[in-house]
């Protein structure tokens, strides 16, 4: 269940006098999500999405609705957040920050194809782009130290060859943590379930409140290992030839990226192992029936440190 703050249509209709949307025809509750209470929201201006917040604080949320805003204004497909009438896209509903953004077209895939993966390395780079001009800045707080505090807390609760395995690769990864590579905003978080496709074509993505600014190429490797990977974790070099193929006719990567491409797909398999395994171990009221299997990203690990070969292949 996602809707973890209800809001009644009447208390929406007093909240709605604030926007110049019309007046209310429908509300409904999103069922799927794992962190916001969402609901679809028909006006007689159109259909949108509200979000309460249950963890964002009201200071936080400047950063992802301004990047949305700004990503939509330079033709990103994403959603686009409706101010209110004083002009700003977050306001307190039912003592949560609230936001209503566009409602976009198209449904999530689970089984992507080639030509989808394609779409999805041709949007990321377009958004990388757009996200150059983007003047907020925050720091990913899911990077290198937020990795090895929640390394420590999840330590005890792997067995032995889980421990070695994370141990190790911390310490791999500390070897890059000063590498100078193209950095920007980042989604962080594209996986399959964050992007809706309308048939074959890519309808937007969602889900930008892990957005952050960090290294480009990492946000590709993140989006690499959910789109293009088979169930056993390994990669599906079709799929991946797609996604690379196109995110670079749009923003060809540089050498040094490549260099670090094995690393970064590693990266991006050990920050989704940590928080799964965090989320597992330690989870939140209300998120239990959502656990997703850490397993899954602890062999998308395993698979990019024995596949090295195959990795450096995809440059030909
Ligand atoms: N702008 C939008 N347009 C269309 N559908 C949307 C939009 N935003 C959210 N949705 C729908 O609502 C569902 C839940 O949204 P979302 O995945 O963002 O939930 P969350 O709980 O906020 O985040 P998460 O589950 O990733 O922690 C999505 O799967 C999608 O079906
Ligand atoms: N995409 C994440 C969950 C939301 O951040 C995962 O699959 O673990």
């Amino acid at each position: 269940m996602s809707v973890f703050t209800t809001v009644t249509p009447e208390q929406l209709r007093g909240w709605l006098q604030n926007y110049a949307l019309g007046a209310l025809l429908d509300l409904k509750g999103i069922a799927s999500g794992i962190t916001n209470t969402n609901y679809f929201v028909t006006t007689e201006s159109g259909r949108y999405v509200l979000t309460l917040f249950e963890k964002n604080t009201l200071e936080e949320l400047p950063y992802f609705l301004d990047l949305m805003a700004h990503l939509a204004q330079h033709g990103i497909p994403c959603p686009q957040p409706v101010a209110s009438n004083g002009g700003a896209f977050v306001d307190m509903l039912n003592g949560k920050p609230a936001a209503l953004v566009s409602c976009l077209r198209g449904a999530s895939l689970e089984e992507p194809q080639p030509v989808h993966c394609a779409e999805v390395g041709a949007f990321l780079a377009r958004m990388h782009l757009a996200g150059q001009s983007f003047p907020a800045h925050m720091d990913n707080p899911r990077g290198p130290h937020w990795w090895n505090v929640t390394a420590q807390a999840v330590l005890p609760m792997l067995n032995a060859d889980e421990r070695e395995l994370l141990v190790e690769e911390l310490t791999f990864q500390a070897r890059f943590k000063d590498l100078d590579l193209p950095r920007g905003v980042i989604h962080a978080d594209l996986f399959r379930d964050n992007v809706l496709f309308d048939g074959d074509t890519l309808g937007g993505a969602i889900d930008f409140y892990y957005a952050c600014n960090d290294v480009l190429a990492y946000d590709l490797a993140i989006t690499v290992n959910d789109w293009c990977v088979h169930a056993d974790g390994s990669l599906d070099e079709a799929r991946l030839q797609a996604m690379l193929a196109a995110y670079q006719r749009v923003r060809p990567l540089s050498e040094a990226e490549r260099m670090a491409w094995p690393a970064l797909l590693r990266a991006g398999a050990l920050r989704f192992w940590l928080s799964r395994l965090y989320d597992f171990h330690f989870p939140q009221p209300g998120e239990m029936t959502h656990a997703k299997d850490p397993g899954h990203f602890r062999r998308v690990l395993e698979s990019r440190i024995n596949d090295q070969a195959a990795i450096a292949r995809v440059w030909g």
